[in-house]
């Protein structure tokens, strides 16, 4: 469906060229208003627990097999709103705003009570390349999610296809059971850049791996793959013990509907529904009480701009952020200062830090080849600073 306002059609189609001499780095590219999102990339961490149940849930399940199916189901609960959410909600993929270094996203879901709140924390932890680093948690509950992302994209000028590899994974932690669950992160490219409708389909496989002894591995695919629809994947749970007799076979389309096929009694049933599912909306303080590194008040001139589609508006107040920030990083090399995140440890310490330790055990499992930088969300530091939800 052509979607470029007539007005900005001529950017689009130099823009569309511009991708033929692409350098690798998608957040330097400028593009036209309409494809522009006033939302920063901080705030896609929110897309891991929008819904609550599925997040909590696991924690409620005292057989570690079932424990794990309900993980797995958590997991696939998220894709729709990560990858879909802004094709159904804005007609088309957009591209976030690129957060600055220490840049803060803190929101929470009270779940309409008092003591079962999810709290969210997400920061920008690295600008070159771009990293966030997330941690999302329920104390009621007992459950722990943290993580952190960066991109690797390419483009094949032939096809127009923008197609992104995901740096970094998830640690999901349920106190309850000192269980920890690795899981890493889907590839991506981005179709219908031409029609100005750009939207994404996952690829390739990802897994899940249990310190309580069990492997999901998920294979995605979109169009014309082995179902022909959009947003198709299959996975399979195993034990590790024995990875080649599969527990349960889960197939159709993460954005829809999927089930779920017990191999050991044959019986199968509806897994999920993506289209029925409730996202709660996160719950963010209004901007006048933010403190000034928080995403939504330090954009709130450029979202602005980018709501009014004034492109010179945008690229005025985007620029301001941009210099100001290149003098902050020019003060602190000529005096020798080393940025500090506020609330994640880089290359964290496994004899201290449990989740790297549990990383490390985990991800020699799924043949997952260690990310040499690592960000662990570390409560002494963020008890110390001054941002709360
Ligand atoms: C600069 C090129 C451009 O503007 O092209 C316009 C198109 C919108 C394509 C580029 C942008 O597409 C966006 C999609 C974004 C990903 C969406 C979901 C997630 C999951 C989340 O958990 C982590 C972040 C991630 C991977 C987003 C990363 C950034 C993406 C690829 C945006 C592209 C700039």
């Amino acid at each position: 469906a052509q979607s470029v306002p007539a007005s900005q059609l001529g950017m689009w189609t130099s823009f569309l060229k511009s991708l033929a001499s692409y350098n690798g780095d998608l957040s330097s590219m400028t593009a036209p208003p309409f494809i522009l999102s006033s939302v920063s990339l901080t705030e896609y961490s929110q897309f891991w627990t929008e819904i609550s149940d599925l997040f909590t849930g696991p924690a409620s399940e005292p057989d570690p097999e079932k424990r794990m199916v309900a993980v797995v189901k958590w997991f696939i609960g998220t894709l729709r709103g990560q990858y879909c959410s802004r094709s159904e909600n804005l007609g088309s993929e957009k591209k976030p705003l690129n957060p600055f270094l220490g840049e803060l996203f803190i929101g929470q879901w009270s779940n309409e009570s008092e003591d079962n709140k999810t709290v969210l924390v997400s920061e920008q932890v690295s600008h070159h390349p771009p990293v966030t680093a997330y941690n999302i948690w329920n104390d009621k509950h007992g459950v722990q999610l943290q993580g952190f992302n960066g991109i690797k994209s390419s483009i094949s000028a032939t096809s127009l296809t923008i197609t992104v590899k995901q740096v970094g994974h998830a640690m999901l932690h349920i106190k309850k059971f000192d269980e920890y669950y690795l899981i890493t992160l889907p590839a991506l490219h981005i179709e219908g850049l031409f029609g100005g409708a750009p939207f994404v389909e996952l690829e390739k496989k990802t897994h899940i791996v249990s310190s309580s002894g069990y492997v999901a591995e998920l294979d995605y695919s979109g169009r014309g793959y082995f179902s022909g629809k959009k947003n198709s994947f299959k996975a399979k749970i195993a034990s590790l013990k024995n990875r080649s007799a599969p527990l349960y076979s889960i197939k159709g389309r993460w954005s829809k509907v999927s089930h779920i096929k017990d191999e050991k009694t044959g019986t199968e049933e509806l897994f999920w529904d993506a289209e029925k599912a409730t996202r709660a909306p996160l719950e963010v303080k209004p901007i006048e009480q933010q403190l000034e590194k928080e995403s939504r008040k330090a954009w709130q001139k450029v979202a602005e701009a980018v709501k009014l589609g004034d492109y010179s508006l945008i690229q005025v107040e985007k620029s301001k952020i941009e210099n100001e920030q290149r003098e902050l990083r020019k003060i602190e090399q000529e005096n020798g200062i080393t940025w500090k995140h506020e609330c994640f440890v880089e290359n964290p310490d496994p004899s201290v830090d449990p989740f790297e330790k549990a990383y490390l055990k985990l991800a020699p499992q799924i043949d997952h080849t260690l990310e040499h930088i690592r960000f662990r969300f570390s409560e002494e530091m963020y008890a110390k600073s001054a941002y709360r939800p």
